[in-house]
């Protein structure tokens, strides 16, 4: 009967998986249709890659400093476990949804893929603001959530990690709680760890370095010097400040920063040093003395060599993308631009330096604190910042040839090897138990 069935019925996505409203997730789908020409027989197995393998919705009650009682939506998505355990962050954030948790677990995978770490691709988050929470709510929020989702989290079967608004302390928490249910300390079913925890020296540093790294890399080529090129970030977190502070200290100006508090800009560079400790002790850029205050559109159209979107997902759109005038765009953040906009940034021959790639330095520090925490054996921080550098370089260089060979953006050419990598490996293991 089965094979009788007509082709239309075996392949339409049920609504909830379409891209109709093209949010992250109708995003990732349009991806996936322009690297399907590309993937020759594996063609076949593309539809694996566009639904996830399992997606966990859970209720996370805790009781609120005041004594209420506070319900929140947390999810745990698994995209892709094809060539190893699921892997990805957890975010934090008023507005998270299941299909941007979908969107930002199967970018995990071609991530994964594209930089040959031995994972599928996870993600998590909870629909909160953990701004309104105090500190001991927050842990509450985090130790539940890690229960409810312990049903399908482990070192071995899918490995969470910080992403937007989660940090080394909620790590902790996460490795504590799943530790204390399943009764033994269990380093290994998160990364991302404070480092007295089995947390990995350079981590925290990683995905700037990362996105810093293969940002040479592509600038090299279009023949951009970093020496006195002009940077603007967008987000001054975990990636962006690091990234920034990486391309300052190689001798770029960082002429324009925006956050969730404000966007400001200095044509002689910004100090990146006093603004991140500025962001540090005031929770944004916002009062900072060094700097002019800009309205928050203005920020897109900045003069620039070098633009880095590194906050949440569709921030260059077909809206803005016409004004950039930056000659490279550096992923930080995952999803940052639109097909539309890659389109009309393609034409004005500005170089995308795609997420899947570009922010792949953080998981690939996940992947040796991983590696550390299993065999209780710690590296040094040169050995692991060598060991980054060297597979990023790698990886970016092979995308770079399969770009060239075929004509298409550096996005396309990273979709082309990781889809080939996940779908060669769905291939060999079959579909059977
Ligand atoms: N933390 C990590 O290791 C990795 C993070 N990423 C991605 O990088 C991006 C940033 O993540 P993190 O730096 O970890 O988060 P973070 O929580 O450390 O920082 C987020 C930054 O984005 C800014 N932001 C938030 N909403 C904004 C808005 N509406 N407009 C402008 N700025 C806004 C915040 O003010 C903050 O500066 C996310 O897309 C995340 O998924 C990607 C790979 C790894
Ligand atoms: O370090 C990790 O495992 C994942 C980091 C992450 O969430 C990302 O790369 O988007």
């Amino acid at each position: 009967m089965l094979s009788s069935a007509p082709a239309s019925a075996v392949h339409t996505l049920p609504s909830y998986l379409q891209a109709d409203k093209l949010g992250p997730w109708g995003v990732y789908l349009q991806q996936i249709d322009r690297v399907t020409p590309y993937l020759g027989h594996l063609a076949r197995w593309v539809e694996t890659l566009k639904r996830p393998k399992r997606a966990l919705i859970v209720d996370v009650p805790i009781e609120l400093d005041n004594g209420t009682i506070a319900h929140f939506e947390g999810y745990r998505v698994q995209h892709n476990t094809s060539r190893g355990p699921g892997k990805g962050g957890v975010r934090f954030h008023q507005d998270v949804t299941l299909s941007e948790v979908m969107a930002l677990a199967a970018w995990m995978s071609i991530k994964n893929a594209a930089v040959n770490v031995p994972y599928g691709g996870a993600k998590g988050g909870i629909r909160v603001d953990p701004r309104q929470l105090s500190r001991s709510e927050l842990e509450r929020l985090t130790r539940r959530y890690t229960s409810e989702i312990g049903i399908i989290i482990g070192p071995t079967k899918d490995i969470p990690a910080p992403d937007v608004n989660t940090n080394g302390q909620i790590m902790a928490w996460m490795m504590d709680t799943y530790s204390m249910n399943v009764g033994a300390t269990a380093t290994g079913v998160v990364t991302g760890k404070p480092v007295d925890l089995g947390g990995s020296l350079g981590r925290v540093e990683a995905t700037g370095r990362g996105v810093f790294t293969v940002g040479v890399e592509a600038a090299k080529r279009i023949g951009l010097p970093i020496e006195g090129a002009r940077v603007a970030v967008q987000g001054l977190g975990n990636v962006g400040g690091t990234a920034g502070k990486l391309f300052a200290q190689a001798g770029a100006r960082v002429v324009a920063v925006q956050d969730h508090t404000g966007t400001i800009g200095n044509d002689q560079g910004l100090d990146m040093s006093a603004l991140l400790a500025h962001v540090q002790a005031h929770g944004g850029v916002d009062g900072f003395a060094g700097a002019d205050r800009m309205a928050p559109q203005e920020f897109w159209g900045v003069a620039c060599e070098i633009l880095i979107p590194a906050a949440l997902e569709s921030q260059i759109t077909r809206l803005n993308a016409g004004q950039i005038k930056a000659r490279l765009v550096i992923e930080g953040a995952n999803g940052p631009t639109t097909p539309e906009a890659d389109d009309i940034l393609h034409d004005k021959d500005v170089l995308v330096l795609p997420d899947v790639i570009a922010n792949a330095g953080g998981v690939t520090v996940s992947y040796f604190e991983w590696v550390q925490d299993f065999s209780s054996f710690f590296w040094s921080e040169d050995e692991i910042n060598a060991r980054l550098v060297r597979i990023m370089q790698e990886a970016f260089a092979g995308i770079w040839q399969v770009a060239a060979e075929h004509g298409v953006s550096l996005r396309t050419a990273t979709f082309i090897v990781a889809c080939q990598r996940i779908l060669r490996a769905r291939e060999m293991r079959g579909l059977y138990p």
